[in-house]
């Protein structure tokens, strides 16, 4: 058995919520999963659960108060946990990819740019970055005449495929992805599912919180069932 990318063990998080006299509100403990190359993961259970919280962990963006979160990156491996900002910072340059639920729009920087910037990062020619840009942003059906124009004053579903073409451009060989395809209509839910099984033929491993059934069980291998790692109050 190989490697895995992704490895979670023992992770535990409780907010403490200052503004209501320290209240404690437990999220999860005992988390542990893994991850393999070329696997697309659900974090499932319902509204509540801590699907959510548990992959702004793995990103790196909620802090864990106990446990490990070990992530492949080349020859190394980096715990997610205590890993310094900065190695966190390289890790997602270069390994971990983050497809959120809404674009954070760059301001007056347009569509084409926004969707081609994390390949002009990775050093590829800015022709090159565009083309590949257009093509991705053109198989998600955005209009050309949008291309140009910054995505502030795009719809919902405009902004969401702007935020996949972003996420998906460059090669991540670890993905994470909050519904990706909420605000999207059948037929680019499809196109999505197409770019999901593209990754994973590619070797990406995707962890991520689809509710879409339709998605899920197009591209999903298994399930994570969050519920499991409850905490009990
Ligand atoms: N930043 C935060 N501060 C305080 N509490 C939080 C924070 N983020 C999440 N929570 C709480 O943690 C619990 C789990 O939330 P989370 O968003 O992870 O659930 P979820 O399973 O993703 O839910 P949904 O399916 O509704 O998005 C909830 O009770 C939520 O109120």
């Amino acid at each position: 058995m190989s490697e895995p990318i992704l490895s979670v063990s023992g992770v535990e998080k409780t907010f403490i919520l200052h503004l209501r006299e320290g209240a404690r509100l437990p999220v999860v403990s005992g988390a542990g999963f893994e991850l393999f190359s070329g696997e697309c993961v659900a974090l499932g259970g319902p509204s509540g659960a801590g699907k959510s919280s548990l992959l702004k962990m793995v990103y790196g963006n909620y802090r864990v108060d106990a446990g490990h979160i070990r992530v492949r990156d080349g020859d190394e491996v980096v715990d997610v946990a205590t890993t310094p900002p900065r190695r966190l910072m390289r890790l997602r340059e270069t390994t971990m990819g983050y497809v959120s639920q809404f674009l954070r729009v760059i301001p007056r920087v347009g569509a084409l740019d926004v969707a081609a910037e994390p390949l002009t990062g990775d050093g590829v020619p800015r022709e090159e970055a565009l083309a590949r840009a257009g093509a991705l942003l053109a198989r998600l059906n955005l209009p050309e005449r949008l291309w140009g124009l910054p995505p502030a004053t795009f719809s919902g579903g405009e902004q969401q495929r702007v935020n996949i073409a972003r996420g998906l451009i460059a090669h991540r060989p670890l993905l994470l992805m909050d519904e990706p395809t909420a605000s999207l209509d059948a037929a680019n839910r499809q196109v999505v599912i197409g770019l999901i099984e593209e990754k994973k033929r590619a070797g990406v491993a995707i962890l991520g919180i689809f509710h879409d059934a339709e998605v899920r069980e197009a591209v999903c291998d298994r399930v994570i069932d969050v519920t499991e790692f409850a905490k009990a109050a």
